[in-house]
């Protein structure tokens, strides 16, 4: 007799459905985060890690970071490492070209001293590392908070988990909430966004003056001073060729600002190629958001980018500060003066709330949201 399937195969089954939210739910409120697995000595990862493609170590990628990324001496494009101390015009015309393509850099030799980069990992890196009724107490979804601790920010929207926790915060233009954040990292977290203010105010400055934009130091300063900040802890899998520690996404704000330890695991779209993010001592790294490729009208690139699951038994922490308008009701599209008969507009004009609810409700895989707003 021909069995008779209840679903047909392409939808999914209701009752494995059902069982994959309960373990999904059971694993959300033990509260113990990826981390926990681990730390329980876990050698097989739960079945809503699993990834039908995870993203794979590129081993053909060498760790020789400095190479232009246009050079004809080596076809394969690496993320630029720019020298923060040379003149002006120099780094207009590097951080354009890099922006404009690959949509990521690294700088060196910049303002920012490699001891605060390093006591802003370390303290995040403790914090993750607490006792695990400690940190506990910051585990949740609630927003409103304004700081929170959880797993995957899309733990319940998206097809298939990461192994990643993650601590994430409002920085400005409201005050942080600093009764929701461990004692342990407060005066780290306070040192980190004034410098991460003070190397953003230099690098939007050049990026305008790469696109040819004249604004007062006030006037840019309205562009970026919302400021969020999302602290990753990828603890090692057992089973990293099952999963994904951070899938595919473009970020939303203009640019983002991060640091990373020595833990190899970022990877940047080039075309069809997945290209690593090497870590750099005393590096910054920065990429371009979806909001300036909307305001820069197309000619800075927001780029794909993932994490891939770690297999090592160190820890990768990583610190990405996201800048937006500090106005999340000011409408915002193009910069007029790049807009021409040659260049017409391609995006049409938005809020920041719009584009951050929409933001907030998809699963971080999947396509940038520019080609929502694109004309
Ligand atoms: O962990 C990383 O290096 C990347 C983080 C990231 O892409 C993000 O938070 O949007
Ligand atoms: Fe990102």
């Amino acid at each position: 007799m021909a069995t008779t399937t209840a679903h047909p195969p392409s939808q999914p089954d209701p009752t494995s459905q059902n069982t994959r939210l309960q373990e999904i739910k059971q694993f959300d409120e033990s509260k113990i985060g990826v981390k926990g697995l681990v730390d329980r000595g876990l050698t097989t990862i739960p079945s809503f890690f699993i990834h039908p493609n995870p993203p794979e170590q590129n081993p053909k990628n060498s760790p020789a970071a400095n190479v232009d990324p246009i050079s004809k001496l080596d076809p394969k494009p690496t993320i630029p490492v720019i020298d923060f101390s040379a003149p002006r015009s120099a780094l207009v015309d590097q951080l354009r070209r890099a922006s404009s393509s690959l949509g990521f850099f690294q700088i060196i030799n910049h303002s920012v001293p490699p001891s605060s980069i390093n006591k802003i990992l370390g303290s995040i890196q403790q914090f993750f590392e607490l006792p695990e009724e400690k940190k506990m107490e910051y585990y949740t979804r609630d927003m409103t908070r304004g700081a929170a601790y959880s797993t995957n920010f899309d733990l319940y929207q998206s097809k298939a988990a990461s192994w990643r926790d993650t601590f994430q915060m409002g920085l400005s233009p409201n005050p942080p909430k600093w009764e929701n954040v461990p004692v342990t990292f407060r005066e780290a977290v306070a040192e980190w966004d004034k410098q991460v203010a003070k190397i953003s105010e230099e690098v939007m400055g050049i990026l305008c003056e790469g696109l040819g934009l004249e604004r007062s130091d006030d006037e840019l300063k309205e562009l970026w001073d919302g400021r969020v900040m999302a602290t990753h802890y990828y603890p090692y899998c057992p089973q990293a060729e099952l999963t994904a520690g951070l899938t595919s996404h473009t970020d939303p704000g203009l640019l983002t600002v991060l640091v990373q330890n020595e833990v190899l695991g970022l990877q940047v779209k080039v075309g069809e190629e997945w290209v690593d993010v090497v870590p750099v001592e005393g590096a910054i790294v920065f990429n371009i958001g979806d909001n300036f490729q909307i305001m820069s009208n197309d000619q800075y690139k927001s780029v794909e980018h993932r994490v891939f699951a770690n297999p090592l038994r160190n820890p990768r922490v990583s610190i990405a500060v996201f800048l937006t308008p500090g106005h999340r009701d000011h409408l915002c599209g193009p910069f007029p003066e790049l807009i021409s008969a040659e260049k017409p507009a391609v995006y049409r004009q938005f809020t920041l709330s719009d584009y951050m609810a929409r933001f907030f409700t998809k699963e971080l895989d999947g396509k940038t949201l520019t080609n929502y707003y694109r004309i």
